[in-house]
């Protein structure tokens, strides 16, 4: 589980909250104090995603539903922008295998595989050593 707070920005023009990156595991939830601020990438462009729906979770589809899928299930590339007037509170919960558990793709036999596998556990921590940049961490994998 990881909590982020964003403190309000003079110029949030300039700033970043939380640089682009995907998540590991299979999907995330996402709660947040009801500011916005989160985007996702969708062909190309930043798109504002703002979930107005009381009690709900946004999910969000992560790098191992792509190996697992063997590309046809992509993670969403997404980032969180501050503003001037609100502090950002957001709760993100990943939901991935056991950490010895090697992801793969499921169907090796009637396609090539499109990634190597890795545990997960490595995999999570080759994330949290590295900085977060879009897919970089996903695109180590790509046979
Ligand atoms: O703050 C958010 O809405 C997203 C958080 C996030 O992307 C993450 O913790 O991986
Ligand atoms: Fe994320």
């Amino acid at each position: 589980m990881y909590c982020q707070s964003l403190p309000p920005c003079p110029q949030p023009d300039l700033a970043i909250g939380l640089p682009p990156h995907s998540d590991h595991g299979l999907l995330t939830f996402l709660i947040e104090n009801g500011i916005g601020g989160l985007q996702i990438k969708h062909k190309g462009q930043w798109v504002n995603v703002h979930n107005t729906l009381p009690g709900s979770f946004l999910v969000n589809t992560a790098d191992h539903l792509e190996i697992f899928s063997n590309g046809k299930y992509k993670s969403v590339e997404h980032r969180a922008v501050v503003n001037n007037a609100f502090t950002r509170i957001s709760v993100a919960v990943a939901n991935g295998p056991s950490p010895d558990t090697a992801v793969r793709p499921v169907d090796e036999e009637s396609c090539p595989a499109a990634f190597v596998p890795m545990k997960y556990k490595e995999y999570v921590e080759m994330q949290q050593s590295n900085k977060l940049y879009r897919k970089a961490c996903l695109d180590q994998l790509r046979v």
